[in-house]
């Protein structure tokens, strides 16, 4: 699992350090591998103008120390900076090692040499804000980032300068970046879905800090993680005690909807499936996934809405609906998706996963608490919007996309942010593949949002064996589920 922490906590732990060790030590092994990487990147690019972007704190201080190191490599090295207001140290150790220094703007050096300086640059080390910044781009820093040429390798040194480092907003005029050095464990601008996009390939430097007793602000569960918490059924199960899913999926309409859900609960080790539809739905799934049994039963969790047109009048809807609406009144888990989602009026007793898409968060939070909210505003602030559905709701929510969170009501513990899936998932059917795995997974008993994270990477991973590199069907990804969990648990 990998952690991240708040910026406060990290903070903490830097100054328990500090007191223990010599002055500049922790600073020193931070550069210390910040320019390691720069160098490994200029190789294998075979890059030779390097720039760093420094802003007025340590952030900068890393940055200007670090180009220090590859101008006595050789590498042709220049720092923009803010004069008079740079690190004393840094400044020393840039003078002595030749590093042509550019105060911009406001001192007489022409904007244009300073734009000339950036825009040559084979490698940027963005050091302008660190995690000590807030969200937005400083208005001085602009011009140098707007300079940037395209060909160049930007490394940010702990986060893209002008993104958030809690990780709730993403800014459009800051910097996105290649790839990120951070020092220590990640923070939640680097796995949070707003910014980190703008993060690019995280790496993250061993400075020797420790984070033992320190609670993670969010957490991302990774392959190993699968066999730890994967429901793995021993000699003494039976069908009934691996769990049983209920599915109300599919209808007149949706009927693909049905099918992709059943053969996903199927291929992900449902002790059995209960499927619960409209004729031709229910004629469908039947051919396409024969182990499954119709009508309502005894289940060990529901997963209600893949498809499922609460506005149907067509043949069978009426007793689909009843039945979904039973579920939902019941006190066993349910996973809520797509049409279910319409069909939720408050809170549930039982463990509950909301697992909407933008669009669809954003018409739940407008039905429920009255505001107006649009898509774009859930996409902008996804945390923040998911955390209200999750207290307006009582319920985990699983707000999909490229970047999947998973966040319970408040104090309830620190979200997950899962990222596994390649960008060829985004196609219509997938959502209804994940829901028939998230029901799998709470019918076996899983608490909802360890159930939301593990089935969000597990659906990840599935989409990336079904067709390496290249584009995916929603049904191949459930098709490449067997395969995925197989080799995803310990040999046994
Ligand atoms: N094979 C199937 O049976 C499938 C069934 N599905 C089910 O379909 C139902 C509706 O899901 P949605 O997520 O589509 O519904 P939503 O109502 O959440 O989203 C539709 C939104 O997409 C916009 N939109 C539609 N076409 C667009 C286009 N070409 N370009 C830009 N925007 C466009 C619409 O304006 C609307 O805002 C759900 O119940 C879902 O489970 C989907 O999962 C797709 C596959
Ligand atoms: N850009 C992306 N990269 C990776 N995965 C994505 C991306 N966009 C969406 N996804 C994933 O694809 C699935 C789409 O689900 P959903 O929007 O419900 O589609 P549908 O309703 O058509 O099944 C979700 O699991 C989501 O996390």
């Amino acid at each position: 699992m990998i952690s991240a922490y708040a910026v406060a906590d990290v903070y903490a732990v830097e100054r328990a350090a500090m007191a223990e060790l010599a002055e500049g030590e922790l600073m020193a092994r931070a550069v210390s591998g910040l320019a390691e990487v720069a160098r490994l990147r200029l190789r294998e690019r075979g890059g030779r103008r390097v720039v760093a972007l420094v802003g007025p704190g340590n952030n900068g201080a890393d940055a200007l120390y670090a180009v220090s190191a590859l101008a006595a490599d050789g590498y042709l090295s220049a720092a923009v900076h803010l004069d008079g207001q740079v690190h004393d140290g840094a400044r020393r150790a840039t003078e002595k090692s030749g590093v042509v220094l550019a105060a911009g703007p406001g001192d007489g050096v022409p904007g244009a040499s300073v734009a000339a300086m950036v825009g040559e640059a084979d490698l940027v080390l963005d050091g302008i804000l660190g995690i000590g910044g807030r969200a937005g781009l400083p208005t001085f820093a602009r011009p140098w980032v707007e300079a940037i040429g395209p060909g160049a390798y930007v490394l940010a040194v702990d986060l893209p300068s002008g993104q958030d480092p809690a990780g709730l907003v993403l800014d459009p005029d800051g910097v996105f970046a290649d790839e990120t050095v951070t020092f220590s464990a990640p923070k939640p601008v680097h796995l949070l879905p707003a910014t980190e996009l703008a993060c690019g390939l995280l790496t993250v430097i061993d400075i020797g800090l420790d984070f033992d007793g320190v609670a993670a602000s969010v957490r991302r569960l990774d392959r190993t993680d699968v066999a730890r918490l994967w429901p793995i059924p021993g000699p003494r199960d039976d069908k009934y005690s691996r769990g049983v899913v209920g599915i109300i999926a599919g209808g007149e309409n949706y009927t693909g909807a049905a099918i992709l859900a059943t053969t996903s609960a199927a291929c992900s080790g449902a002790g059995m499936i209960r499927y619960v539809g409209t004729p031709t739905s229910t004629s469908l799934v039947r051919a396409a996934v024969p182990e499954a049994v119709h009508g309502v039963g005894q289940v060990q969790a529901w997963v209600v809405g893949p498809g499922l047109d609460v506005a149907s009048r067509a043949a069978g809807a009426k007793a689909q609906l009843d039945a979904a609406r039973a579920a939902i009144e019941s006190d066993l888990p349910v996973v809520l998706d797509a049409g279910g989602l319409d069909l939720l009026r408050g809170p549930r007793s039982a463990p509950t996963l909301l697992s909407p898409h933008a669009g669809e968060c954003a018409r739940l939070l407008t039905r429920l608490t009255g505001d107006d909210v649009a898509r774009a505003d859930v996409e902008a602030a996804p945390v923040a919007h998911a955390a209200r559905l999750a207290d307006a709701t009582g319920a985990t929510v699983l707000l999909k996309g490229s970047t999947t969170l998973v966040i319970g009501p408040e104090a309830s513990g620190p979200a997950y942010s899962q990222n596994d899936a390649p960008a060829w998932l985004a196609t219509a059917g997938a959502g209804d593949v994940l829901a028939g795995l998230l029901g799998t997974l709470v019918a076996a008993g899983l608490p909802v949002d360890v159930a939301g994270a593990l089935g969000a990477l597990v659906h990840g991973c599935a989409a990336e064996a079904a067709n390496p590199g290249g584009p995916v069907r929603a049904l191949d990804v459930a098709h490449a589920l067997p395969v995925t969990i197989a080799r995803l648990l310990p040999v046994t």
